[in-house]
């Protein structure tokens, strides 16, 4: 490009959300950059930074050449985003329905923003080194393993690796990256895990494997610096492999050779603000574009996974990988169900349950206790004047917590102290009703106080979840505990469920899983299995113990076919009977979904512009012939409130649209995009706060 003379850029900069700009805005340029360069710009009284995404010799069409102001200056020393990474944002903004500069900018570390191109020097210097892989050799695989990783060599994927917990799959991981670095010198590889709290263990496994030089984590724990300093390491080639949440799918990577997606069925791959992508589909899409291995492993694979794993002749399009058994001779726990309606009424654990505890810990073997609630008890009640610890700003309950006695509202945050009376009707008599994991650790301390470990001294209880891992280092502490020995029973939420290796553990149970039987959202079971399959996962790990390993399911529905399925370990007969009732309702992932939602100060505005919108989209589809298939592809429902109906005071209602075509879903997203605009500014709608488009969502 000859730079003596200027030349025009379009650049992708962060724009509000509903902003109509879309994202890309025009500039001169009197410097020399490359589309993924980044650059300052300037908007309204601020300087942006923001990201070239076209280049062109001649002025915008439509815009008086004076009118273009000048972009202020490019970062430099930093190598321009590639065209895979760019296209991954722009398909991810067309998808999900969101401005490319919004997308665009928060795939980027946030304090490049501040960093002026000195500071971005410095920093760049200093790291500016070729890092050093040193790999350690694993354990020599099983026959599973091993046949698992040869498919991988003779078929491009992407794959479902279908993998009982404690199989190996971690190991099968290590060593298709260890296989991929030695091919390509340069290669890099994406590891991405649901949630922080499984990072911390295997960040050191993949540390001890590799070498901590090579490998470098992205979460949203992690200290604006430290982001920084990870995200420039990949994107520069250096740092060899990446370990993180969702958010790392949009990591500059550019020698990027295999993505692997561990939990692959966890609902945070779905980020649940601006723009609602999920990490695990993204996945898919971005190895097709920089021709990466992809690798999805579960357990209990989504739905959706286990459904495009099907055989290629029925049309799936993964190839499904099997590993059924347990590293060793271990073998899956045996499930046990409790019948609650023979138990005593009332009672939060069954006696045989507490029977088992007690002689457990008595022979030095540890326990977990899952319940799905938080808190001490979900609600206090007055029993005089029926008064219930509503929140006033909330369509929900507030929790009593009992430690410090307050009644919190786990929507708003709202905290009180726990009234002396009634405040209605001045009854000093309030109690709680239900429990939540601080009832059950002290009702467990009350019921065990008597029990001994082994060396005589006296039980030992312990509580994860929220409330008890809000400090920084806590959870990584008290999983220690859990790790060294010192704790005998672990009572947690389902955080304490997923992937951690603890090798003690012989006894998991579930008290009180019925809930989520008889929920609204035809998730909730696909949920449920995979929930309980992952606790079940963590008893038993150690060989020696495994054949005296249990899981004990709580239950008031014993017969339950899920129960059942569970009681076999078998996730393809549940799959199968899931699949069957989706496609009898046309449920994904035979049908596509997308939810308009709209909040407001009231739910009749909130409904009136969804079923607005939905009344004025179908008009317009239909007048138009090039639209009016559309109407007949894609359903719209009316607006119905949330199953939350108000949060914080805000009146929130949705309309799901469904269609078994893909594509037509998305272009009626689009026009609805064009109709919301237009009926924005009418004034029976002017109690609107906003409105937000979720494409696949994983809640109903
Ligand atoms: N080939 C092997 N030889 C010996 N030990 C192995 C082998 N592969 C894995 N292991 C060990 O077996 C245990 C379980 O393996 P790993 O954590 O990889 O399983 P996983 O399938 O990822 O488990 P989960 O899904 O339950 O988290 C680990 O302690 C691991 O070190
Ligand atoms: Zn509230």
């Amino acid at each position: 490009m000859d730079v003596s003379k200027h030349y025009w850029i379009d650049v992708a900069v962060q724009t509000p959300a509903h902003s109509q700009i879309g994202g890309l805005l025009s500039y001169r340029c009197a410097f020399e950059v490359q589309p993924g360069h980044l650059v300052r710009v300037p908007l309204g009284q601020r300087e942006l930074l923001g990201v070239v995404w076209a280049i062109s010799d001649s002025a915008p069409a439509g815009m008086p050449e004076k009118a273009v102001r000048d972009a202020a200056g490019v970062l430099e020393g930093l190598a321009p985003l590639d065209s895979a990474w760019r296209q991954l944002v722009q398909f991810s903004a067309q998808y999900y329905q969101r401005s490319l500069g919004e997308v665009a900018l928060s795939a980027l570390p946030p304090q490049l923003r501040d960093l002026s191109s000195e500071q971005l020097a410095r920093r760049l210097k200093k790291q500016n080194t070729e890092r050093t892989v040193h790999t350690q050799t694993g354990p020599a695989l099983s026959e599973e393993q091993q046949a698992v990783l040869a498919q991988m060599t003779s078929a491009p994927g992407p794959f479902l690796l279908f993998g009982s917990t404690g199989s190996g799959k971690t190991e099968v991981y290590l060593q298709a990256v260890e296989r991929m670095l030695q091919a390509d010198p340069q290669a890099q590889a994406l590891l991405m895990v649901p949630e922080i709290n499984l990072t911390p263990q295997l960040e050191e496994r993949v540390q001890a494997r590799f070498g901590a030089e090579a490998v470098v984590s992205m979460h949203s724990g992690m200290t604006p610096a430290q982001r920084l300093k990870g995200w420039l390491a990949a994107h520069a080639g250096h740092a060899r492999i990446v370990l993180g949440t969702r958010m790392a799918i949009f990591a500059s990577m550019p020698h990027l050779k295999l993505i692997v997606v561990d939990e692959e069925h966890d609902p945070s791959y779905k980020q649940q603000e601006g723009a609602r992508y999920s990490a695990r589909d993204l996945a898919v899409y971005r190895g097709k574009l920089q021709n990466a291995q992809v690798l999805l492993a579960s357990a209990t694979p989504s739905l959706e996974s286990w459904h495009h794993s099907r055989p290629a002749a029925e049309g799936g399009r993964y190839l499904r990988l099997h590993m059924p058994s347990r590293i060793g001779t271990g073998l899956l726990p045996k499930v046990r169900r409790v019948d609650m309606n023979h138990q005593a009424k009332k009672a939060v654990l069954s006696a045989p349950l507490v029977a088992a505890l007690q002689e457990r810990v008595e022979r030095g073997e540890q326990c977990m206790l899952l319940l799905n609630r938080r808190g001490y008890a979900p609600v206090l009640h007055c029993a005089d004047c029926g008064w219930k610890s509503e929140c006033k700003h909330c369509s929900a309950f507030r929790v009593f917590h009992k430690i410090d006695r307050t009644l919190r509202c786990h929507h708003c945050g709202m905290t009180e102290r726990v009234p002396r009376a009634c405040p209605a009707c001045g009854n000093a008599d309030i109690a709680p009703i239900g429990r939540g994991t601080e009832q059950l650790e002290e009702h467990l301390g009350e019921l065990l106080a008597h029990v001994k470990r082994p060396d005589g001294t006296p039980i030992r209880i312990a509580r994860i979840d929220a409330d008890t891992t809000r400090l920084k280092g806590a959870l990584e502490s008290q999983l220690a505990q859990v790790h060294s020995g010192e704790v005998d029973i672990l009572v947690g939420t389902q955080m304490i469920a997923k992937g951690h290796d603890f090798r003690r553990i012989t006894l998991v149970a579930a008290i009180n899983p019925d809930t989520a039987l008889f929920s609204s959202d035809f998730r909730a079971p696909e949920r449920l299995f995979a929930l309980l399959m992952q606790a079940a996962g963590r008893a038993g790990r150690d060989a020696r113990q495994s054949a005296s390993s249990e899981m004990w399911v709580q239950t008031f529905h014993p017969t339950h076919p899920l129960f059942e399925a569970l009681k076999k370990h078998d996730y393809p007969a549940f799959a199968a009977s899931e699949l069957a009732e989706r496609t009898a309702a046309d449920l994904p992932p035979i049908s596509h979904q997308a939810l308009l939602r709209a909040d407001a100060r009231s739910q009749d505005v909130a409904q009136g512009l969804l079923n607005a919108a939905r009344e004025t989209l179908e008009a317009q589809l239909s007048a138009d012939p090039a639209t009016a298939e559309l109407v007949m592809q894609v359903s719209l429902y009316p607006a119905v409130p949330m199953s939350m109906q108000r949060v914080a005071d805000v009146e929130r209602a949705q309309m799901l649209l469904e269609s078994p075509h893909r594509m037509a879903l998305q272009k009626v997203l689009w026009h609805l995009h064009g109709v919301l605009h237009q009926l924005r500014s009418a004034p029976e709608h002017k109690g609107v706060i906003r409105w937000l488009v979720d494409v696949d969502p994983q809640a109903i």
